[in-house]
């Protein structure tokens, strides 16, 4: 007997979305990466036993080098790349830290302003809270 319930996996990913005046940190994925050269925030999996906000402080010192007081959850998304897996997202707004962002893992990381955001070739997940923001709508 199948159980297809049983065969979708969730991978539970943090991304901190971090705000500089009008400008907001975007990250562009590696080479190595899937989905490579892609546009994101920073951020990564939840590992076991992790809080989202310990998983999101964690990542951005991997990624950026970069001490952050974790903000209010912003946005939550379900998103499917791969059949058999869903992707929940959960979006923190990031305001305070210490230090400049340091490129670390990414292809390229630039400050860019608001209303440029959907320029930007991002991940499809985050293709509507891209679009709200740049109208003003978030953050
Ligand atoms: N960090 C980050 N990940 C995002 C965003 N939007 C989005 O769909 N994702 C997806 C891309 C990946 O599938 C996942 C993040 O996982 P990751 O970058 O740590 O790992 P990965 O999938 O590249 O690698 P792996 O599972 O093969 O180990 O979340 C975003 O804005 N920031």
């Amino acid at each position: 007997m199948s159980e297809p319930s049983a065969a979708v996996k969730v991978k539970r990913v943090v991304a901190g979305i971090l705000v500089r005046g009008d400008e907001i940190l975007c990250c562009q994925r590696s080479h190595n990466d899937p989905m490579s050269l892609k546009w994101e925030f920073p951020g990564g999996k939840i590992e076991p036993n992790e809080t989202a906000e310990a998983a999101l402080a964690r990542e951005l010192v991997e990624e950026l080098n970069l001490a952050a007081e974790i903000g209010p959850l912003v946005e939550t998304i379900r998103h499917s790349y791969t059949a058999g897996v869903i992707i929940e997202l959960y979006f923190f707004r990031i305001d305070r830290w210490q230090g400049e962002p340091e490129n670390r893992v990414f292809a390229d990381i630039r400050w860019v302003p608001r209303i440029e955001m959907p320029k930007l070739d991002f991940l499809e997940a985050d293709l509507g809270l891209v679009k709200e923001i740049a109208e003003g709508k978030r953050l």
